[in-house]
């Protein structure tokens, strides 16, 4: 991509380098990322999808090259993922298991819950226990639990694994919806062209 005035950029990485045991994984990477815009990554299974945006949000602290949080305004951009997580608590109904997640956010606000749920389609089913969700609704859960923090940045890793053609359009037509009318930043990824 090309290397434009750094201010342009929401979030950036660059010359990225990881090892794991020796065995090189990412081999100088940068990224450019623009506010408001919508990204996908593509590749194979093992080609490092997962590790970079495991770094990208900090999860990932050893390394070597320079990630870089732009600000939104005055603050610092939020950054939400769904990479492997958050996890259910599959014994919890969908509200609780915001419920839970507001806590440690420190949101202590319900009608902001029941707006995410909303957001996500799930205020119908919010009594519902996380374990007899659908793929397709516990993907939807997984990501209104990303969005509680209303973040400025938000990484999906492979958020289209296992879904049918119609939870695909679903999924795609929201996070659609979310860059249109928040104007969210989004980057995903996927194995399928
Ligand atoms: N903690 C770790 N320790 C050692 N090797 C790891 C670790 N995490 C990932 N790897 C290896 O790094 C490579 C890249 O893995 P990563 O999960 O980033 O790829 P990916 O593109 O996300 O793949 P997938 O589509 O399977 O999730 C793989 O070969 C994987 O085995």
């Amino acid at each position: 991509m090309e290397e434009n005035n750094l201010n342009d950029y929401i979030l950036t990485a660059e010359h990225i380098k990881k090892e794991y045991n020796g065995n090189t994984v990412l081999r100088d990477v940068s990224i450019y990322i623009k506010k408001g815009e919508i990204y996908g990554l593509i590749g194979k299974n093992g080609s490092g999808k997962t590790t970079l945006f495991r770094i990208l949000t900090g999860l990932i602290q050893r390394y070597n090259g320079t990630v870089s949080v732009g600000k939104v305004n005055t603050h610092k951009s939020k950054v939400s993922a769904v990479i492997n997580s958050p996890s259910l608590f599959l014994n919890l109904s969908a509200f609780e298991n915001m419920k839970a997640q507001a806590f440690l956010l420190g949101i202590h606000n319900d009608s902001r819950i029941k707006q995410t749920l909303k957001t996500v389609g799930l205020q119908d089913y919010k009594n519902i226990l996380a374990k007899n969700f659908s793929l397709g609704m516990t993907q939807r859960l997984k990501l209104g639990m990303a969005l509680l923090k209303t973040p400025d940045i938000l990484i999906l890793d492979e958020p289209i694994n296992g879904l049918d053609p119609d939870g695909i359009v679903e999924l795609r037509e929201l996070l659609l919806n979310l860059n249109h009318t928040d104007g969210m930043t989004i980057l995903t990824s996927s194995q399928i062209l």
